[in-house]
């Protein structure tokens, strides 16, 4: 499904990535983990479309994802609909004026009915315990509040492939327990997940596959 062939990557002369050769099949649950600066983020940068390789290839279902083949608006379309990824910092991916709006904006982008809209976003309030929170400003929430909202956005378009920076961050006891049996029923509907996370109980209770990156910016399992 994903495959990474000798991906490599520099912000000017810092290298993130070095050589990264990866395939995930579908239905797995990969666990990446590794120290700070490694590239992991950015790793997940180049899975998500977000930047691109600058030596090697990164191809999903048999298309290679380049920055020329996202300028074709209905593939871009289809593959952000495929995967879905929660940002760490949950300000960069927030900007309707009401957490309903937010949630509903990506079924509404994929062209959904009306009525599966607003049952999309009610399923998605449901499952955060946010539908008070609907008419609120997302950028008036509190931090866990915000990720709870970001989180129920991408989850609301129903992706093939979910992809997390560590996704516990920031959320209380009962949210991390509610998303963690989420997750796991998202995985065991044969859905692939990309987990970033330093949380090693976490990593054990999701993960399929586990991915180590070393600080010479390698991948080395
Ligand atoms: N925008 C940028 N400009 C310059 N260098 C960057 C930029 N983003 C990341 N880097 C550098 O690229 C390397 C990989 O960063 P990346 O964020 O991918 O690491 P990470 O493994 O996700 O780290 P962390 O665990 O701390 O989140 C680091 O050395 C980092 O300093």
């Amino acid at each position: 499904m994903i495959e990474l062939k000798n991906v490599c990557y520099a912000y000017g002369n810092e290298i993130a990535l070095r050589y990264i050769n990866l395939n995930i099949q579908k239905g797995e649950s990969v666990i990446i983990q590794g120290p700070n600066g490694c590239g992991k983020s950015t790793l997940i940068k180049i899975l998500n479309g977000i930047i691109f390789p600058m030596e090697g290839s990164y191809t999903y279902e048999d298309h290679e994802i380049t920055e020329k083949a996202l300028k074709d608006s209905r593939f871009a379309k289809w593959f952000h609909q495929q995967m879905g990824y929660v940002f760490q910092n949950a300000d960069t991916q927030l900007f309707c004026g009401s957490v309903e709006e937010e949630i509903a904006f990506g079924p509404i982008q994929m062209g959904l009915s009306e009525e599966k809209v607003k049952q999309r976003t009610e399923d998605c309030l449901r499952l955060f315990g946010i539908e008070k929170l609907r008419e609120r400003p997302p950028y008036h929430l509190s931090g866990g509040e915000k990720r709870k909202v970001s989180l129920a956005c991408i989850l609301s378009m129903n992706p093939e492939v979910l992809i997390l920076d560590e996704p516990l961050a920031g959320l209380d006891e009962s949210t991390q327990k509610m998303l963690i049996d989420f997750l796991k029923k998202f995985h065991a509907a044969g859905k692939t997940l990309i987990i970033i996370t330093h949380n090693n109980q976490l990593a054990k209770e999701l993960g399929t596959r586990f991915i180590q990156m070393n600080e010479n910016h390698e991948l080395t399992i």
